[in-house]
């Protein structure tokens, strides 16, 4: 009841800011953990991560997020958007492990159903996304990525990318997988889940899943020549097609959201879960000391 009454307050505060900058040509809105920079005729708007240290998604931030393409999406002057972090060498750490750990069954149910929600949105967004992934991106920083329509990665030896869950020992959910089969196609999807595949760049690149390796500095500049590629085809069969490709994936979480969410909360309740994700935190405290 709390997120839905900030979501309202939000959604309206942004509208009014909006508003009142856009007298410039170019505007800005920006939540704590989401900026979203438009610029004028080209109907592009850049959103930035900036949740440090590692835009973790906590539940905040998978509400402001939602709220924030829920804006954009609204505005019909904007066509595509360009996804990037502000996060110094960091795209999204995932899904926020402090919201699935330690925590009651009602938040459990209450976070997935967010982060179904922020998903399905993204999945089937009518506007362009292109990600700009400016630093690692494991599990649910994929995810984003994922649910881009093209991925310009740096090529930094350091980052990497993938759907890590094995690793944690939690299991990515079908909604995951489905994505990433979609992506990399089921043998190298079936391998690189068991695994839990963290894909250095090259190999990112190797397996299909990003699009386009740039120097670090090039990111942000590619991903806009990229944007204007895709700004070039007509809406109405671009998104047409995109609908195609999609829908049964989305529709296939659509028609068993509840089961899912009932189906998270049971499973990531376990002892058994909840001792892996307590191990695996020790182990990202311990790599510091
Ligand atoms: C039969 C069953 C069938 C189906 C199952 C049903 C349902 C599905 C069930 C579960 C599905 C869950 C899906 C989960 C998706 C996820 O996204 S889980 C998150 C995965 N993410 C990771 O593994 C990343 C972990 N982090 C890192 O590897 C590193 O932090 C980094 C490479 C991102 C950055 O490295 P550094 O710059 O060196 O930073 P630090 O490691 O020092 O981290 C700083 C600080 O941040 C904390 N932190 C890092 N990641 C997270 C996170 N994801 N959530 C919360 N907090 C995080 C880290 O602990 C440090 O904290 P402090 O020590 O400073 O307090």
């Amino acid at each position: 009841m709390a997120l839905a009454a900030a979501r309202r307050l939000l959604l309206h505060a942004g509208s009014r800011l909006g508003r009142r900058e856009a007298v410039d040509g170019a505007r800005r809105f920006a939540n704590k953990r989401v900026l979203v920079e438009t610029e004028g005729p080209a109907g592009v708007a850049v959103m930035k991560l900036r949740n440090p240290p590692v835009n973790s998604l906590s539940l905040e931030c998978l509400t402001e997020f939602t709220i924030s393409l829920e804006k954009l999406e609204n505005d019909k002057s904007i066509r595509g958007v360009i996804l990037t972090s502000e996060c110094p060498g960091i795209f999204s750490a995932g899904l926020d492990l402090l919201e699935m750990y330690g925590r009651n069954p009602a938040h459990y149910a209450e976070y997935w159903k967010n982060v179904q929600e922020l998903w399905l949105r993204l999945y089937t967004s009518n506007m362009i996304l292109v990600s700009a992934i400016n630093g690692a991106s494991p599990a649910g920083g994929c995810l984003l990525a994922l649910c881009c329509d093209y991925r310009v990665m740096a090529d930094n030896p350091k980052y990497t990318i993938g759907l890590n869950e094995s690793l944690l020992g939690i299991v990515a959910p079908f909604w995951f997988k489905d994505m990433y089969v979609n992506t990399i196609g089921h043998r190298e999807a079936e391998r690189a889940l068991q695994l839990g595949t963290l894909f250095p760049p090259a190999e990112a690149l190797k397996v299909g899943v990003v699009d386009e390796l740039v120097p670090e500095d090039k990111v942000h500049s590619k991903a806009r020549s990229v944007m204007a590629k895709w700004l070039a085809i007509p809406d109405h069969s671009r998104q047409l097609t995109k609908n195609m490709m999609r829908k049964a994936t989305a529709d296939n979480l659509i028609k068993q959201r509840e089961a899912d969410i009932q189906n998270f909360t049971s499973f990531i309740s376990k002892d058994s879960i909840q001792k892996s994700l307590h191990m695996y935190l020790e182990k990202l405290k311990q790599k510091k000391g």
